[in-house]
């Protein structure tokens, strides 16, 4: 097992929108340990998202470089991005992480079929686990908000993760299910998985094991 889960390293993105250059991150390092709660805020437009997509290999850094699990993430095809974010990651986003024609059992199938080799947690335990075992059947259509919010981290931690990366991932969900959420992301950790969070919630904050925030793309 590595030290750290994750590591990224002086990470830089740029986006270019006719004349007009935006520097979403500018130098950005991040790393975290198995067991840690990492906690990112910030301003809106601060880079945060940018941050989490490409930790995620879901983007590409325009510098710096990205390591899960020891892999490296960054500059590589997207289809081995694709394979090492099953093995490695569980990404929580606000995109949302479900397929809207597959019941919420079926989009954690899904999830645990690209993964081989590890004995997946039944769909039915997870469910359990954020409390809404009932709505296995359900479309995401039919889920509420915050049902979607908590299926959506079932399907991020059904591949058994050693990073969890999530964006805002109690913002639609009253206080006792966010208790429920923190819970649940920290049982995760105690098994050593590490996870990054964005989110403005204090609750949040407080259940962290560190709070960074970032400002035009850097630390501050
Ligand atoms: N695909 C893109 N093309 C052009 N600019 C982008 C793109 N994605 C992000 N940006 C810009 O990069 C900056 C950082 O955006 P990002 O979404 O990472 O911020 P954020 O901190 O997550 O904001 P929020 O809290 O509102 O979600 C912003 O100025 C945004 O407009």
């Amino acid at each position: 097992m590595t030290a750290v889960v994750l590591s990224a390293h002086s990470l830089y993105r740029f986006f270019r929108a006719g004349e007009e250059e935006t520097l979403a991150l500018q130098g950005v390092t991040l790393e975290a340990e198995p067991g840690e709660i990492v906690a990112v805020t910030g301003p809106s437009g601060s880079g945060k998202t940018t941050l989490l997509n490409c930790l995620a290999g879901l983007d590409e850094p325009d510098g710096g470089t990205v390591r899960v699990a020891g892999e490296r993430i960054s500059h590589r095809a997207e289809r081995e991005r694709s394979a090492l974010r099953s093995r490695h990651i569980g990404v929580l986003l606000q995109s949302k992480n479900l397929v809207d024609h597959l019941s919420v059992r079926d989009n954690i199938a899904l999830v645990q079929r690209l993964v081989r080799g590890r004995r997946p947690v039944p769909a039915e335990d997870l469910l359990e686990q954020v409390g809404i075992r009932d709505r296995a059947g359900a479309l995401p259509r039919q889920l509420s908000g915050g049902e979607a919010a908590r299926a959506g981290l079932a399907v991020a931690l059904a591949n058994a993760p050693a990073l969890v990366l999530a964006d805002e991932p109690t913002g639609e969900v009253d206080g006792e299910t966010e208790r429920r959420v923190l819970a649940l992301l920290r049982e995760h950790a105690s098994t050593g998985t590490a996870v990054v969070v964005i989110s403005h919630s204090r609750a949040v904050a407080a259940a962290a094991d560190r709070v960074l925030r970032m400002r035009d793309g850097r630390w501050v």
